[in-house]
């Protein structure tokens, strides 16, 4: 009808001067977003990834024949969080699992507020694990977003800042299909959108697993028809970008692929298919290791950061096991071996915050835990 444009002006100029009719956020609400997006990542600061389900942390445990026990967990996760404050120059955030946030260090100190004293970010994972698409060749959607509000709320209250959903693509026959694809990037699309309702930074993963014998192309084939669906989504939800964060896999040939590829063909396969998909608005993307060796993880950040195409965001980390797997070696669940676990996450907490300023030179004196490769098979969940 005409009613709207005739009967008020003011009404109509006043629309028009509003980027949107219903926004969905406060400039104040932006600003906080924003702020916490770009304090995660700046001057090559990254992200250790160390929310770990208890299922997950089973299978890192098992490696070095520990028992899976909430104890040994809460152990681990004491040793890495009380490094020496200087940490705070190579990790930005820190992503904890359900559990952990309310695990205490020996003393009764909380570890939120141990991480947030050293001026770290805390995240939360928010995503609760897939559930199967029937009628696919074993793809999977992600649940968790009912009542996912309300957990929010909770969690911000209690000092988290961002939150964290990991959707899972796999390559194989038929896969990724479309409705994978749709599926799950909808769902990160919800996701963020609450997040930013509550004040948390939506970390974005939507991770095409490296499991299959695809070469390099094919990966990079997928992983932008992977993200420039995540961005329409996201676009469509009405999320914020500025108030985000991507946590994609880099673009690797399967772990079945005969062909070898070298960090820099890495590199320019995965920084082609962000600049094709990737809006210049995301402050940040922080690469997940997908099993790939800590070295190997490095020395591919380090080939991204020098890769000579347009980069307009961060590029730097937020790996669980490239982080924490000669960590995990050097502890092997006794308490005496606390300054050596420490040290063995300190040098790659150091080496990936260089590999993110381009600046990593390969020492070669790495231990075998740091270039042995840490894949594991149909790692969904
Ligand atoms: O299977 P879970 O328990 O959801 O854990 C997923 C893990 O994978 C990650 O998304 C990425 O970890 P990696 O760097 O080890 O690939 C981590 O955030 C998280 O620890």
């Amino acid at each position: 009808t005409h009613s709207s444009t005739h009967d008020s002006p003011t009404l109509f100029s006043r629309l028009a001067t509003m980027a949107h009719q219903f926004p969905a956020l406060t400039a104040a609400q932006k600003k906080e977003l924003s702020d916490i997006a770009q304090r995660i990542v700046a001057n090559g600061k990254g992200i250790l990834a160390a929310d770990e389900s208890v299922g997950t942390m089973g299978n890192r445990l098992q490696r070095i024949k520990v028992e899976n026990t909430e104890e040994n967990r809460r152990q681990f996760r004491e040793i890495l969080f009380t490094v020496d404050n200087s940490i705070n120059q190579s990790i930005g955030g820190v992503i904890l699992f359900h559990e952990t946030l309310y695990q205490k260090d020996s003393q009764g100190k909380l570890f939120r507020n141990i991480l947030k004293e050293k001026g770290i970010v805390v995240g939360i994972k928010l995503d609760q694990g897939a559930a199967p698409l029937a009628g696919t060749n074993k793809e999977s959607t992600i649940q968790g977003l009912d009542g996912l509000s309300e957990r929010c709320a909770q969690y911000k209250k209690e000092g988290v800042d961002f939150g964290k959903w990991r959707a899972v693509l796999r390559i194989a026959d038929q896969c990724p299909s479309s409705l994978a694809i749709q599926e799950n990037a909808n769902a990160l699309a919800r996701y963020a959108s609450i997040c930013q309702q509550n004040g948390l930074v939506p970390i974005v993963e939507p991770e095409v697993i490296p499991d299959g014998d695809h070469d390099l192309e094919h990966c990079q084939y997928v992983t932008e028809k992977v993200l420039a669906a995540v961005y329409k989504a996201l676009n469509d939800h009405h999320v914020y970008l500025e108030g985000t964060l991507l946590k994609p896999n880099m673009v690797t040939a399967g772990h079945a692929c005969t062909k070898k590829y070298t960090p820099e063909q890495v590199a320019m396969a995965t920084v082609t298919a962000l600049h094709r998909t990737v809006p210049a608005a995301v402050p940040g993307i922080c690469f997940l290791s997908g099993g790939m060796s800590e070295e190997d993880a490095t020395l591919n950040l380090n080939a991204i950061n020098l890769c000579p195409l347009p980069k307009p965001w961060k590029l730097s980390f937020s790996y669980g096991r490239a982080l924490q797997a000669s960590a995990l070696a050097a502890w092997g669940g006794k308490a005496a071996n606390k300054k050596a676990t420490q040290e063995a996450f300190m040098k790659r907490a150091l080496a990936n915050c260089q590999a993110a300023k381009g600046q990593y030179v390969h020492t070669g004196s790495s231990g075998t835990a740091s270039t042995q490769s840490l894949f594991t098979a149909c790692y969904t969940y």
